[in-house]
């Protein structure tokens, strides 16, 4: 460990904030810290060190990291490594088991859906609809409220009181229930008998509360840690404020700033980098950390990649300028049973060509409930595989995989299932060796020797520098992408992408 590295993992202070720039090993630290507050600090605690992150590839990482550092037992009960959505569950469970919230259908079970999405009776239909929620009195009970919105494509959501609560009553919610009544228990203005429970519970279970990639936290995030401070609970908090991505989850780097300054967390600056192998990337890492001018190269003929990072993932979809393999699917498709098939054989390739759970998986798998995966995709793998096989063929194969009969309409795959089934065909059956195709949020946190970047605002000529700004989403986006290379990162200019949002405007500055 670095001076600056050992400092910060073994500080004392109740309340910390260590603040340093891309590959300064923040992750690396976050595991360190663990492992002194576990076995040092906290040692004779009944309480449990908590890690917390948020996506769950993030979470995977950090456990990895300190299960291999400090063994598997480091992260047994009561310590945790866990995403900011377990931590809510976990809350709004305590409210529930303390009989403090009643819950329709009484039990929060263990694994709430990501979205509602072709769960019976919810719609993705886009339009003006009555949208239901549920809603907490200040007795505690949950009921459902509904209210008249526009409903955006991907947002699955229920619009009849009657399928709502009987997906509730079964057993079933999403996240987004979970956090609006741990949001509403929150709020002290209900009734403070809900947020006394919180810090009751934090104080029993919690030692220390370890929170990676702080800058993500959305207003509900701040508040469980806000709970925590006033548990009494100490807080080590590690961030680039540049890294926050998760604005469609609310993410608030301003709130995190305001949670930092009123609670007087003690800031200890971690400088130095430890990913950059080259004099190239350690240059532009520092210019992009202290929002200075940099410039950036474009991938010469034959230039190779370990990996090809893309604002979304239609844009991956869409390259064929390079053989990328993307390890997700465009969040346009369809999620028919048709193209969860699709869904399904390109986790088996990306698995079998990267060793990685490709997205999308989980809801493809719920869908059609495989019973035996390997052995229904042997033939539409050895089809996909096989030049003489025609893209009918492996449509045909899949269907009967999955036991879903031909010539019926509502089973015919749509127009960008069959473009991705294309593009699969042409990436397998001519490359050996693809780059491994990623969005920029399933690269955070992550690092590969060389990578590619598709971008359609950065400037790749040698007469114009780029500058970012921190308070533009997707310039943070762009400064992630770039950072993830050990030795090189170079940038393919994107033109247009048909599916995916356009990043905003790049301020360019002559050299
Ligand atoms: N003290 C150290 N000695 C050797 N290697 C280190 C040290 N600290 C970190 N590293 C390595 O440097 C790389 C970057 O570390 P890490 O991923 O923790 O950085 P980070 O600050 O979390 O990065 P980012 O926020 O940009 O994702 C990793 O490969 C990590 O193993």
């Amino acid at each position: 460990m670095s001076t600056a590295q050992l400092r910060a993992a073994t500080s004392n202070a109740q309340l910390s904030y260590v603040n340093a720039g891309p590959g300064s090993g923040k992750t690396f630290l976050a595991s360190e810290a663990f492992g002194y507050l576990r076995f040092v600090r906290h040692r004779h605690a009944a309480a449990g060190v908590v890690g917390v992150t948020f996506a769950r590839s993030a979470r995977r990482e950090l456990e990895n990291r300190i299960r291999v550092r400090w063994g598997a037992r480091s992260v047994g009960w009561p310590n945790s490594v866990c995403t900011f959505d377990e931590m809510h569950r976990r809350l709004l469970r305590y409210l529930i088991s303390q009989g403090l919230i009643v819950w329709p259908g009484g039990a929060l079970l263990d694994r709430p859906l990501d979205s509602w999405a072709l769960h019976p009776g919810a719609t993705s239909k886009p339009g003006k609809k009555r949208k239901c929620f549920l809603t907490l009195d200040e007795e505690g009970l949950v009921s459902i409220g509904w209210t008249t919105s526009k409903l955006l494509a991907p947002n699955p959501a229920f619009t009849d009181r009657n399928d709502f609560l009987s997906a509730l009553t079964d057993g079933h919610c999403t996240h987004n229930e979970i956090r609006n009544v741990l949001a509403a228990a929150m709020d002290g203005s209900l009734h403070p008998r809900f947020a006394d429970a919180i810090r009751e519970c934090l104080a029993g279970s919690v030692c220390h509360l370890v929170v990676d990639e702080a800058f993500d936290m959305n207003l509900l995030d701040t508040a469980v840690v806000q709970a925590a401070i006033d548990a009494n609970v100490p807080v080590t908090v590690v961030g680039d404020p540049w890294q926050s991505l998760y604005e469609f989850r609310g993410s608030s780097p301003s709130a995190v700033q305001k949670l930092l300054v009123e609670n007087r967390f003690l800031r200890i600056d971690m400088p130095g980098s430890h990913r950059y192998s080259t004099c190239e990337m350690l240059k532009l890492a520092s210019a992009l950390f202290r929002g200075e001018p940099f410039q950036v190269l474009e991938p010469a003929d034959g230039e190779e990649f370990d990996v090809v990072l893309a604002h979304d993932w239609s844009a991956l979809w869409a390259e064929d300028r390079i053989s990328v393999l993307p390890a997700g699917v465009p969040s346009k498709l369809d999620r028919g049973r048709t193209t969860s098939a699709f869904v399904l054989l390109l986790g088996e390739v990306v698995q079998a060509q990267f060793g990685i759970e490709s997205s999308g998986l989980v809801a493809a798998t719920r869908v059609l409930e495989p019973s035996d995966l390997a052995s229904q995709l042997e033939e539409p793998l050895a089809l996909l595989r096989d030049s003489a096989a025609t893209e009918d063929d492996i449509w045909s194969s899949l269907k009967g995989a999955f036991g879903l009969p031909c010539n019926v309409k509502k089973h015919e795959p749509k127009k960008l299932a069959k473009r991705c089934l294309r593009r699969l065909m042409d990436v397998v059956r001519h490359t050996d060796h693809p780059a491994l195709g990623l969005t920029v949020h399933q690269a955070k946190g992550l690092e590969w020797e060389r990578v590619l970047f598709l971008d359609g605002a950065l400037s790749v000529s040698p007469r114009f520098a780029n500058v970012l700004d921190v308070n533009e989403g997707s310039h943070r986006s762009v400064y992630v992408a770039l950072t993830r290379a050990r030795s090189s990162v170079r940038v393919l200019k994107v033109v247009s992408d048909p599916y995916g949002a356009q990043p905003s405007q790049i301020h360019h500055v002559a050299v």
